[in-house]
């Protein structure tokens, strides 16, 4: 393990997304829209805070996958490619987070 990327994630997203909702918690997630969807990422969150502040590394390695397979469904539902958040991850490597906040409009 592991050469599985979240690219190969977002594939299996998007095949799973078109299933029958008996078989696929990801096509019953997106049937249920983004409310729905956004909600459970905020919780999947909130519980990879909980693993990383008083629980051990096996919970927060499990609550992180959690939170990173809900968040490719939220970005399914709302049409944008991982290709997107990653360029735009790439176009922030050009400068550090301090830099950049420090150039904030006040
Ligand atoms: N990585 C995941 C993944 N991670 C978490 N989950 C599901 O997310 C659901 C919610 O998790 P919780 O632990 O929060 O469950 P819960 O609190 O009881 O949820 P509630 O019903 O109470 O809201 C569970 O059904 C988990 O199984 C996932 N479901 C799917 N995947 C991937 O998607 C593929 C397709 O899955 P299906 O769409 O279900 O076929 C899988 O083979 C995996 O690769």
């Amino acid at each position: 393990m592991s050469d599985f990327s979240l690219s190969d994630l977002e594939r299996i997203v998007e095949i799973r997304a078109r299933a029958s909702t008996d078989e696929s918690w990801t096509a019953k997630l997106v049937a249920a829209g983004q409310t729905k969807a956004a909600k459970k990422l905020g919780e999947e969150a909130v519980e990879t805070v909980i693993a990383a502040v008083s629980q051990g590394r096996p919970e927060l390695v499990s609550e992180s996958a959690d939170l990173l397979y809900h968040l490719m469904v939220v970005l399914n539902i709302a049409g944008i490619p991982l290709k997107d958040v990653l360029d735009e991850l790439q176009r922030r490597t050009t400068q550090s987070g301090l830099q950049e906040k420090a150039n904030r409009p006040s």
